[in-house]
């Protein structure tokens, strides 16, 4: 102790530095993993040295297939974190009954006021239990009786876009449709989120979700900062009446969700009421005998990915079809010989729209996170390579969709992926479906996949019936379309830049024009 105490004090600091240095690189080689290639000199030693930054940027999922291509099927992101790319690992994680459970420090940061839902209940008996529970609004067989409310809102919107005068900025405009519909469907009370678009705003409580998307790395990887900097704002906000936009639409998206909630328990006249008669998500759990509270977090938490992956995506198929006007007029000409039927059977039916719906889906990769599991009890042997309990294997279902042999040109928009060159009829191919896993695969595989092909069908129909849509100005894209059509009249469009955190977010500007078609041309 005398010895320590006659030491300068920046000298023990030093000491200390270095002796938490050396144990950290001990504990990186000293275990089965230091076999696995590194995605950096730094990776192996603190997971705030490589992982984050790249989370922090929103480039680790477009970083790490660039790192499986030069380093093989398992790379070491963390300490006791690897990520892997390899369709068989991925069942093997994936599959039904699968041991290996979600990680809880990602998972555990999109819990709702306390309140696991769905998506992030780790444990898998209560998972099931919740996923039942679910299942009679999202099956299959119950979707189609959305059909009034997602209608609804689509005739909103379209309605709202036949009134401006301006181009149209394909991502905003897409997200408020998805908030409304899924706000009704969520809550039975619509957020008003096409109706502040049409008026020339966002709400805060919608545009801010991609800003909190950049910050779950922070909530995830530092959640003593996160607190930190949220009781810092509650604090700036009581004594200055500033408070940052951020956390004003989070607010904003409480208070809304609270007033919904309240509606809901005194069942009073709804201010801006749900036109469906299909009893919306909060009120079915509720019937079914889950907590009041603990249904409103089921309900909260579906806003996040219900909303943002269908709106990316419907803004990334309308885009791509802006560049493709013959493809557009023969698209509606195949609606117009269903009647422009909204029955879902019946879109399924038309081969270009369903080609449209899936290349839209696999092209925007909406859903981008690394869907972490952790290693079980006993370890496993995966890839040759022996894993121990713990390690955090990650993976992002959006890198099997640009898998080059299953999809050559991946960046491309190409519907005559599942078309025949006519367009006649769909083309099988059993590499292109065996990589086709947005909604991931296994007991965790999106409960929405349904509910989002609909939706998405529906109004990519009513858009195309409605409205030419062409990229404003000279008519020059941005970006620009490779000269080479593929098949047909299809002129390949590339895709927009993004940034990826959970969800992607699109850094290009994505503005249409979206003109009137002529009541003869509809008729
Ligand atoms: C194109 C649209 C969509 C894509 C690509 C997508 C993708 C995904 C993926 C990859 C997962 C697995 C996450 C994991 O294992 O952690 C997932 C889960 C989930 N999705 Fe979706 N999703 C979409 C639309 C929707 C919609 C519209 C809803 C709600 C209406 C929704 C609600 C959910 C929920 C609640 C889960 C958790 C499921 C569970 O853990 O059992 N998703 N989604």
């Amino acid at each position: 102790m005398a010895v320590l105490s006659s030491l300068p004090l920046g000298w023990l600091a030093c000491a200390i530095a270095v002796a938490v240095i050396l144990r950290a690189l001990y504990r990186a080689r000293s275990t089965p993993l230091a076999q696995v290639p590194s995605a950096g000199l730094l990776a192996p030693v603190s997971r705030l040295a490589w992982a984050f930054p790249h989370e922090y940027r929103g480039t680790i999922t477009l970083d790490l297939p660039k790192l499986h291509d030069r380093l093989g099927p398992l790379v070491r992101i963390g300490p006791t974190e690897v990520s892997y790319y390899s369709l068989d690992a991925y069942d093997v994680i994936h599959k039904a009954g699968s041991k290996f459970e979600k990680d809880p420090r990602v998972y555990g940061g999109f819990v709702q006021d306390g309140h696991p839902a769905l998506f992030s209940i780790t444990d898998p008996t209560e998972h099931a239990q919740r996923r039942r529970l679910m299942g009679q609004l999202y099956n299959r067989s119950k979707v189609p009786l959305l059909e009034e409310l997602m209608l609804h809102h689509i005739a909103n919107w379209t309605r709202c876009i036949a009134r401006s005068p301006r181009a149209v900025d394909l991502p905003v405009s897409c997200r408020a449709l998805e908030a409304d519909i899924i706000s009704d469907f969520s809550f039975g009370s619509t957020i008003g989120a096409i109706d502040a678009w049409a008026a020339g705003r966002e709400l805060g409580m919608v545009a801010k979700n991609d800003e909190l998307a950049s910050w779950m790395p922070v909530i995830t990887n530092l959640p003593g900062l996160w607190s930190r900097l949220e009781y810092f704002q509650t604090r700036l906000a009581a004594a200055t009446a500033y408070q940052p936009a951020l956390y004003r639409g989070l607010a904003e998206f409480v208070e809304w969700s609270q007033s919904a909630f309240d509606i809901a328990m005194k069942a009073k006249a709804e201010p801006s009421p749900s036109i469906s008669s299909v009893p919306h998500l909060f009120q079915t759990l509720v019937r079914s005998g889950l907590p009041f509270l603990t249904a409103l977090g089921e309900a909260k938490e579906n806003m996040g990915p219900g909303t943002d992956t269908t709106s990316a995506t419907l803004a990334h198929v309308l885009w791509a079809l802006a560049h493709n006007g013959t493809f557009q007029d023969e698209l509606f000409l195949d609606l117009q010989r269903i009647g422009f039927s909204t029955d879902m059977a019946s879109l399924e039916g038309v081969p270009r729209l369903k080609a449209c719906v899936k290349e839209g889906v696999r092209w925007a990769g909406a859903a981008a996170a690394m869907l972490p599991r952790v290693v079980p009890e006993g370890g496993v042997e995966l890839l040759g390579t022996f894993l121990p309990a713990g390690t955090v294997l990650t993976s992002s279902p959006i890198w099997y969709l640009r898998d080059r042999t299953a999809f050559p040109n991946p960046d491309e928009f190409n519907p005559y992926r599942w078309l025949t060159p006519d367009a006649r009829d769909l083309r099988q191919d059993a590499l292109r479906d065996k990589y086709y896993i947005p909604f991931s695969k296994g007991a965790n595989i999106c409960i929405g996949s349904h509910f989002a092909y609909y939706e998405l069908y529906l109004s990519v129909s009513q858009a195309v019936r409605q409205f030419r849509i062409t990229v404003p100005g000279d008519g020059t894209p941005s970006p620009a379309p490779r000269v080479r059509p593929t098949t047909g009249s299809w002129q390949p469009v590339l895709l927009p830049q993004r940034k990826e955190w959970v969800a992607a977010v699109v850094t290009d500007d994505l503005r249409v024009t979206m003109t009137p078609r002529t009541s003869k041309k509809q008729h």
